[in-house]
């Protein structure tokens, strides 16, 4: 049957007549770094088997840094990637061009019959509100229905103008396909007429000065510098945990500067973000560090789990108060923990190692 009414309980139903039916809950897979690789590049293309298993994602971007003359090359490039590779535990997304441009109607109608068994996730750049998850979310029923797909494709948007941050609670929650989202920190700060030049990361501008001391009012008085993008990042974490969907970084363009990339990244992990963009093969490393918890984090996660007994009441342990609510923060912890031991065998050794006294 077709054409019947909608209503909000209709939120699950499949949006055209044998797409597969969309999921009830967002899978927790490990998503630490999200590698870019431009599949018109030879070279980038060429090194993609030999990155299965040693990066969480891979994606084949079509949008931005693919030159326009190539943006054929790079979606063909994608199917011939995405049917000779075997993925494994690897996630395989692509990044589709802007939904204004002439280039992503034949990127999700070329994509999605090639290779929609193979692709976990679709990245939409510019998202400005929930219009254009639905556009994409129809199109996308419409096209697994014809290619007979069993499983649904989830849908990423990409943060990046004025309008979009503010309508961040809506896009969230526009799909049941709705898989997370990140920042889009160039094209937001174009979008937004910052005055920062640089993709991603700090400005040693934005900055805030120590107040004069009036008994040496000639003293140097020191700044401190502040995080640009602390305000969107915190908004994103919100409204994606408000809809049980997941919130990343996105790039740091300084591949060179592999000290404050990790700074970036690690705020971005403190405040609830579970990945991170990963631009250059040097990046995936400082990304699978910062987004698995620590051994000292686990251990301490773990003790606090351990005294807590039956989780009520407060407990002291190393003269700290932990209650309920601390525990809750600790088992945040222990189950990231636990979903990355099940993909990364190295990190399992790590966290299996770890002896927590009893008895504490
Ligand atoms: C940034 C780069 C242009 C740097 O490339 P290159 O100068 O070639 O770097 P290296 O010489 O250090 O490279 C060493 C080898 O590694 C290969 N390489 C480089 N990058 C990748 C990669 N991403 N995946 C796989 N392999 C890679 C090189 O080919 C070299 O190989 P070899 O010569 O055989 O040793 C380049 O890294 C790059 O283009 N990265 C991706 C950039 C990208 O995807 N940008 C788009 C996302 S950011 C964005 O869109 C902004 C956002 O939307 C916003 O609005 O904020
Ligand atoms: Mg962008």
């Amino acid at each position: 049957m077709t054409g019947s009414p909608r209503s909000a309980k209709d939120f699950f139903a499949p949006l055209a007549v044998g797409a597969p039916a969309p999921l009830r809950e967002i899978p927790a897979r490990p998503s630490r770094a999200i590698h870019f690789f431009d599949p018109s590049n030879p070279k980038m293309a060429a090194k993609v088997p030999d990155m299965v298993g040693t990066v969480d994602v891979l994606l084949g971007n079509l949008e931005d840094a693919v030159k326009a003359d190539n943006k054929e090359a790079a979606r063909e490039g994608l199917v011939t990637i995405a049917r000779e590779t075997s993925f494994g535990p690897t996630q395989l997304w692509t990044r589709i061009n802007a939904l204004d441009s002439p280039w992503v109607l034949d990127d999700l109608t070329t994509l999605v019959p090639a290779i929609g068994d193979k692709l976990d996730v679709v990245m939409v750049p510019k998202v400005q509100g929930a219009e254009d998850i639905h556009y994409v979310d129809r199109l996308l029923a419409q096209l697994e229905a014809k290619a007979g797909l069993d499983r649904p494709i989830l849908v990423h948007a990409i943060l990046e103008t004025a309008r979009g941050v503010a309508n961040v609670e809506e896009i969230c929650g526009a799909s049941p396909r709705m898989q997370g989202l990140s920042l889009g920190p160039a094209d937001l700060a174009a979008d937004r007429r910052m005055k920062t030049t640089r993709v991603g990361g700090g400005h040693p501008g934005y900055l805030v000065r120590r107040d004069p001391n009036p008994d040496q009012p000639d003293a140097v008085r020191p700044t401190y510098q502040q995080d640009l993008w602390h305000y969107t990042i915190a908004r994103m974490v919100d409204a994606c945990a408000m809809h049980g969907i997941y919130p990343y970084y996105g790039p740091f363009g300084d591949i060179a500067d592999v000290v404050a990339c990790e700074d970036q990244f690690r705020n971005a992990f403190l405040l609830g973000c579970v990945g991170t963009w990963s631009l250059h093969p040097k990046q995936i490393a400082i990304a699978n560090k910062v987004f698995s918890p620590s051994v000292e984090d686990i251990t301490h996660a773990r003790r606090v789990v351990a005294a807590m007994g039956d989780g009520t009441g407060a407990v002291m342990l190393d003269g700290k108060m932990e209650d309920d609510a601390s525990l809750k923060q600790c088992l945040v912890l222990v189950e990231l923990a636990e979903q990355l031991a099940a993909i990364d065998p190295e990190l399992k050794k790590q966290y299996d190692a770890i002896e927590v006294p009893a008895g504490e």
